[in-house]
C-alpha cells in the first residue's frame, strides 16, 4: 500500500482516517526555504472536516506536529516529517462495512486485495482525510514555488449535474484582480452568485439523502518555458499521476482537454506572436504544455470528482460473508460533496508535481546561504 510520489522529492503519506495519526515525510526539499508556518496552517483551513455546513461534521484540527526538517522558519535540507492526530472518529459507524462494502466506495477492493486484513474504519487509509498530509506537504510546495514567483490557484469551475458554473480563471495571465476575489470568499468560487447557487445545491443534495460532485479547475501562473519530458515524464503525465492520487477524483485534462476532440485544428492551435521580443501563444488551448514541456503560459488544468459514494438512502449490496444480496444504508458524517474541500487539494497536487519537476530540470533556483 506505498503511497509515494516523485522523483526528486519524495512525499510518503500514512495513516488512516482513525488511526492516532496522519502524517508524510517529505524528501528532496532543498535547504533554506522559508515556511511560514501560520499562512500553512491557513492552507490547511481550507481543507478541514467540519468547517461548514456544506462538508461532513467530523471536527479536526488538522494543526501538524513538525517532527523534523524545518528550524527556524526554513527547510534544512533533510526529510521533512509531521503528523496531525485524529480525534473526532466515530469508528463504530464502519462496523458492518467490512462484510457488507459501500457502493462506489473503496470498501470491496480492500478487502479483496489485502485479503480482508484492511483497516475500514474511516475508510481506513483510502480516506479523503489522507489529503490532510497532501496539503502539509503541497503548503510547503506552494511556498517554495512561491519564491521564484510561481502561484497557484484553483475554483470550481461547475457544480453538480445541472453544471452550475463559476467564472473560469484566466487562462492567459496572471489576473490579480481575480485571484484575490477568489482567495478573499470562503467557498472556493470567483463569483459569489455561482458560490450561493452551489451551496445551495450542496445542501439540497444532501437533504435529499444524496451527494453531488463537480469540477475543479487549476491554474499554475508564472512557470518558465521548458520544464517538463516528452512522453512518460511530461507535466500532464506528473500533475494526472499525482491528481488521481485524490481520493474520488475519476477525470482529469489540461488545457482544452476533451473539448479538443470536437474543434478542429485551426480552433485549437494556439498561434505563436512575438510579444516584446519573445515567442508567445496567442490562446492557450494547450493548457501551457506542449509535448510534456511547459510553453511559459499559464498551465491550467481541470479535475473531475465524482459525488461522494457514502449517501443516506438505501443501495443495494451484498453481504461478502454470506454471499448474499444485502440492502446498505451508511451511516455517519460524510460530505455531501467533496468537491469544496478538494480545491486546495488541488494547488497542493499540482505544486507537487511543478516543484518535483523543476527541481529535475535544475530550474528550482538555489536558495542563498544564511549569514
Ligand atoms: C477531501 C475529501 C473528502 C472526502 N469525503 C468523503 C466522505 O465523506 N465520504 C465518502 O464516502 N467519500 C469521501 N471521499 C472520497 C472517498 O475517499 C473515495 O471515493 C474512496 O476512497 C474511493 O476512491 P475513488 O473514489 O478514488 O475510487 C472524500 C475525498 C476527499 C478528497
Ligand atoms: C475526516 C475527513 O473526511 C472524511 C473522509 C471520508 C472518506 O471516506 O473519504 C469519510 C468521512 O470520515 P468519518 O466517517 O471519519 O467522518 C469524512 O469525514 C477529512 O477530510 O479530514
Amino acid at each position: 500500500m506505498a503511497s509515494v510520489f516523485g522523483t526528486v522529492i519524495h512525499l510518503s503519506i500514512f495513516g488512516q482516517s482513525h488511526s492516532p495519526a496522519i502524517g508524510c515525510s517529505l524528501d528532496g526539499i532543498p535547504a533554506g526555504i522559508p515556511v511560514d508556518a501560520a499562512a500553512l496552517q491557513r492552507f490547511l483551513d481550507r481543507r478541514a472536516p467540519g468547517r461548514d455546513d456544506t462538508a461532513t461534521r467530523r471536527r479536526e484540527a488538522d494543526a501538524p506536529e513538525w517532527l523534523s526538517g524545518i528550524v527556524d522558519g526554513h527547510t534544512t535540507g533533510a526529510p521533512i516529517a509531521a503528523i496531525i492526530r485524529n480525534t473526532d472518529t466515530r469508528s463504530q459507524d464502519y462496523d458492518g462495512l467490512r462484510r457488507v462494502p459501500r457502493p462506489g466506495h473503496a470498501d470491496f477492493t480492500a478487502r479483496v486485495k489485502y485479503g480482508n486484513w484492511h483497516d475500514v474504519a474511516g475508510g481506513g487509509h483510502f480516506s479523503g482525510r489522507l489529503t490532510a498530509p497532501l496539503c502539509i506537504a503541497g503548503g510547503i510546495a506552494l511556498q517554495a514555488l512561491a519564491t521564484m514567483g510561481i502561484d497557484i490557484a484553483a475554483h470550481i469551475q461547475s457544480l453538480g449535474p445541472e453544471g452550475i458554473a463559476d467564472e473560469p480563471l484566466d487562462e492567459l495571465e496572471r489576473d490579480e484582480a481575480q485571484l484575490a476575489a477568489l482567495r478573499a470568499h470562503n467557498f472556493p468560487c470567483i463569483s459569489t452568485d455561482a458560490a450561493g447557487r452551489m451551496r445551495a445545491a450542496i445542501l439540497a443534495a444532501r437533504d435529499d439523502l444524496d451527494s453531488i460532485g463537480g469540477v475543479i479547475e487549476c491554474a499554475a501562473y508564472g512557470v518558465p518555458a521548458g520544464v517538463g519530458d516528452p512522453m512518460f515524464d511530461g507535466l500532464e503525465n506528473r500533475i494526472a499521476r499525482i491528481a488521481f492520487g485524490i481520493p474520488a477524483v475519476k477525470g482529469v485534462d489540461f488545457g482544452s482537454g476533451f473539448a479538443a476532440a470536437y474543434l478542429t485544428g485551426s480552433e485549437n492551435n494556439d498561434p505563436f506572436r512575438m510579444v516584446d521580443g519573445q515567442p508567445r501563444p496567442e490562446t492557450n488551448n494547450a493548457g501551457g504544455i506542449l509535448g510534456g514541456i511547459s510553453t511559459g503560459m499559464p498551465i491550467v488544468w481541470q479535475m473531475a470528482v465524482k459525488p461522494t459514494a457514502s449517501i443516506g438512502r438505501a443501495q443495494r449490496s451484498v453481504d461478502l460473508d454470506a454471499g448474499a444480496d444485502a440492502e446498505l444504508t451508511v451511516r455517519g458524517r460524510h460530505d455531501p460533496c467533496i468537491v469544496p474541500r478538494a480545491v486546495p487539494v488541488a494547488e497542493a497536487a499540482c505544486a507537487l508535481a511543478l516543484l518535483d519537476a523543476l527541481l529535475e530540470d535544475g530550474r528550482f533556483p538555489t536558495p542563498a546561504p544564511r549569514n
